[in-house]
């Protein structure tokens, strides 16, 4: 993989939003998308053994193991052709995140999460209607203590080297994205027509 490759990752509950903040980021800062539950979804609709297996685990509302995750990302990684990244939900948890140094060998320039009230995740993802396997309120139960128990960890490690920006994800999608904005900004990021972007005005 590119050692001069730019990653952001996104890190939040289920329903706090992510896949949403990240559509708003492609499009605004030309990152490419990199969603492992949708690149889990495509292997399952592949009707593949791996297909099968993964789509016990999203019933459950529990995490696939890394290497398969893994080797998606770095497939579509490699197929994209773009050297700047945007991890949507990923990594989950510190085996992931091992996994994701040791094979993809990058490491995140900043991990953006979002902070959200389980009350409104849950309110969101009941009224989703994407048809998702996963969104009942059993499985919903289940992913939220994976979070809590599996991913808040990778956040605290990511925490302690600073790379950390917590959002209020409560708020508006264009509010959330103002807060996106800014930080990106902040730390440089520049957006499609290559001009630093400062309270969603391009200076
Ligand atoms: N800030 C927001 N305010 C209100 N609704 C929102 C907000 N952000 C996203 N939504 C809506 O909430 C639902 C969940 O959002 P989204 O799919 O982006 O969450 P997610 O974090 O990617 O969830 P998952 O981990 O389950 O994929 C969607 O229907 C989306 O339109
Ligand atoms: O890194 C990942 C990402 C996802 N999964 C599995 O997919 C579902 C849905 O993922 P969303 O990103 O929330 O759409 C998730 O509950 C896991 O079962 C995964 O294992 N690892
Ligand atoms: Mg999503």
């Amino acid at each position: 993989m590119n050692a001069n490759a730019d990653m952001i990752s996104t890190i939040g509950g289920p329903g706090s939003g992510k896949g949403t903040q990240c559509s708003k980021i492609v499009e605004h800062f030309g990152f490419t998308h990199l969603s492992a539950g949708e690149l889990l979804e495509s292997e399952v609709k592949s009707g593949s053994e791996t297909g099968k297996m993964i789509q016990e685990y999203k019933k459950e509302g529990n995490l696939v193991p890394s290497e398969i995750v893994v080797k998606l990302l770095q497939q579509a990684m490699q197929r994209s052709g773009n050297n700047k990244f945007l991890l949507d939900g990923f990594p989950r948890n510190e085996e992931n995140r091992v996994a994701a140094e040791k094979i993809l060998k990058i490491q995140p320039i900043v991990v953006l999460v979002f902070e959200c009230s389980e009350e409104e995740m849950i309110r969101r993802v009941l009224h989703r209607n994407q048809g998702r396997v996963d969104d009942n309120i059993d499985t919903l139960k289940k992913r939220l203590k994976v979070y809590k128990e599996s991913t808040l960890p990778v956040v605290d490690y990511f925490a302690n080297m600073g790379k950390v920006r917590k959002i209020d994800a409560e708020r508006s999608i264009e509010e959330v994205f103002e807060s996106v904005k800014d930080i990106l900004s902040e730390l440089g990021i520049k957006n499609h027509e290559g001009e630093r972007t400062v309270n969603a005005q391009a200076v």
